[in-house]
């Protein structure tokens, strides 16, 4: 035989061998997943006609009416790719605490072009590392300083709902998302980009764009292949995007980083807005602060966690947000409540709230808190099972997905009687006693729980509180009648309609 008949023969064995293991692999995870019980698997395509033939609209139904059939635990299959759905407290918690099962899920992989590995994709010691070094980022006063930003920015925000503000029936989810992403823009880089006022720039639709496709890709399994998502023209649409958004944060970094160089005596950057110059801390310059002192961190690396906090830190908090007002416009009663207690801290003055007007909303924490219940921002967390593992009874193989399902376990009626009632009072001290720690998880938990949380709920209180403060809410849409996309983020699929009268 000669050289290139060797060739071609090695190559030939190398790849038989290949398909040979993929279809033992195969094989080994139909033989255990295949006892768990799940809805009717078609060879080649599993359970993966499912998502073909119902619209995402009818896609958090589908998946409450497979739990009623199959139980807590049931398996789905795509293609090759085998899914556990988890929904029970006690199981989540055995996923979630442990220190093993930390890898993300595939479903994670499309977010890699925006987010890099960042602190939310990347896994084993480089996670670790970030963890570590990023914690001390949100520390409480750190936080104190971004209260002004939340404030201003839901100031605008009031200003811009004035021409609404008289009973006419609007969606009002636009407007929160681009107060969110104002938000985010400061508080992450340092940058006003003014979304609330110009949703037209480039670089606010770039952004906006690529979050709308990311999710709509998360919906499509047969976008999940990079070569032929690129090929469609939302994947074109994509990757121009990403790059003026990549562009973005990139030049922002830079000139951050010369500032400081040309300047070495301030210790921080400084932000502009429209006031005149002002000195405030983002995260930017923290991450900056980190790699000057010593910090295995480059530019690149800086990147991909300011594009993480761009991404976790907007769409999470508008979703969040618009369904707590969605609940308050459906029950007056709730709303005077909160409104009452804002009218105790504020008494008459219309002044921007302080860190510890924020901490002293303790019943607006609680609706928050309700709302994140029914509508988690986060409705499915995913991870690889990285080892055979055991779960209520089922043997999970590794190499499976599993899918933690919060937008169920928060209707547990075990934990949660009357699950679909909105009322902020489960959240009273007294009636959280013996509940699951786990029954309740929006910011997931154990080890790889939101490092945003407490950021979330102070820029949450500040938005909320400034709208109730000056309008009140009405929701127009039953909640029957509004359907939630479980994208990567829990999406009112037609926005929010209210109507919003001047106080
Ligand atoms: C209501 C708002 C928010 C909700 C419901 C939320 C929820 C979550 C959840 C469920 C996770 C775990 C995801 C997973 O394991 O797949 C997570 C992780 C994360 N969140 Fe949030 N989040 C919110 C806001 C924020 C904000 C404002 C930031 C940053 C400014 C942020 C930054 C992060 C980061 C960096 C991670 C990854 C943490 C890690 O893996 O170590 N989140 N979030």
């Amino acid at each position: 035989m000669d050289w290139w008949g060797r060739v071609k023969a090695t190559a030939t064995v190398a790849l038989l061998a290949a398909a040979l293991q993929h279809e033992a692999r195969r094989w080994r995870l139909w033989g255990s997943v295949g006892r768990i019980p799940g809805p009717l698997a078609l060879p080649l395509v599993g359970t993966g006609w499912l998502a073909i033939v119902i619209r995402p609209e009818g896609l958090m139904a589908l998946l409450k009416n497979i739990k009623e059939r199959h139980g807590m635990i049931f398996r789905m299959w795509y293609g090759n790719l085998a899914e556990i759905h988890i929904i029970q407290a006690e199981n989540i918690e055995k996923v979630l605490t442990s220190y093993e099962l930390i890898t993300k899920s595939v479903h994670y992989k499309f977010l890699k072009p925006w987010l890099g590995e960042g602190l939310l994709t990347s896994t084993g010691s480089k996670w670790q590392r970030r963890r570590k070094m990023l914690t001390p980022a949100f520390h409480f006063k750190i936080l104190e300083n971004f209260v002004g930003v939340f404030a201003e920015k839901a100031q605008v925000l009031v200003q811009k709902l004035r021409n609404n503000a008289d009973g006419h029936e609007f969606d009002i989810y636009p407007s929160i998302a681009l107060c969110s992403l104002d938000i985010i823009c400061e508080t992450a880089m340092g940058t006003c980009v003014n979304a609330q006022n110009d949703a037209t720039s480039e670089y606010v639709s770039a952004t906006c764009t690529v979050a709308e496709l990311t999710m709509k890709r998360a919906l499509r399994p047969w976008l999940y292949p990079d070569f032929i998502f690129r090929m469609t023209p939302s994947g074109r649409q994509y990757y121009k995007c990403l790059n003026t958004v990549h562009q973005f944060s990139k030049q922002v970094i830079k000139e951050r980083r010369q500032q400081r160089e040309h300047s070495p005596n301030k210790e921080r950057a400084l932000v502009q807005d429209e006031t005149g110059v002002k000195s405030r801390v983002a995260f930017l310059d923290l991450l900056l602060d980190m790699s000057m002192n010593g910090e295995n961190l480059d530019d690149a690396d800086i990147q991909e966690e300011v594009d993480t906090f761009m991404f976790e830190g907007h769409d999470t908090t508008a979703a969040a947000m618009s369904w707590a007002i969605f609940l308050l416009g459906h029950h007056p009663d709730i709303q005077q409540k909160a409104f009452e207690e804002l009218n105790e801290i504020f008494q008459d003055s219309d002044r921007l709230p302080t860190m510890q007007d924020l901490q002293n909303m303790k019943y607006l924490e609680m609706v928050i808190k309700e709302a994140l219940r029914l509508y988690p921002s986060v409705p499915f967390i995913g991870r690889f099972n990285s080892k055979d593992s055991e779960c209520g009874g089922h043997k999970l193989p590794e190499g499976v997905m599993l899918v933690l399902h919060l937008y169920e376990s928060h209707r547990d009626p075990r934990y949660w009687p009357d699950p679909e009632r909105f009322d902020p009072d489960r959240f009273l001290p007294d009636s959280k006693q013996g509940r699951h720690p786990f029954a309740y998880v929006p910011f997931s938990g154990g080890p790889r729980s939101c490092i945003g949380q407490r950021f979330a709920l102070l820029e949450e209180k500040a938005i909320l509180s400034s709208i109730l403060r000056n309008y009140v809410i009405e929701s127009v849409e039953s909640r029957e009648n509004v359907k939630a996309a479980p994208e990567l983020i829990l999406r009112p699929i037609d926005g929010i309609k209210v109507k919003l009268n001047a106080r």
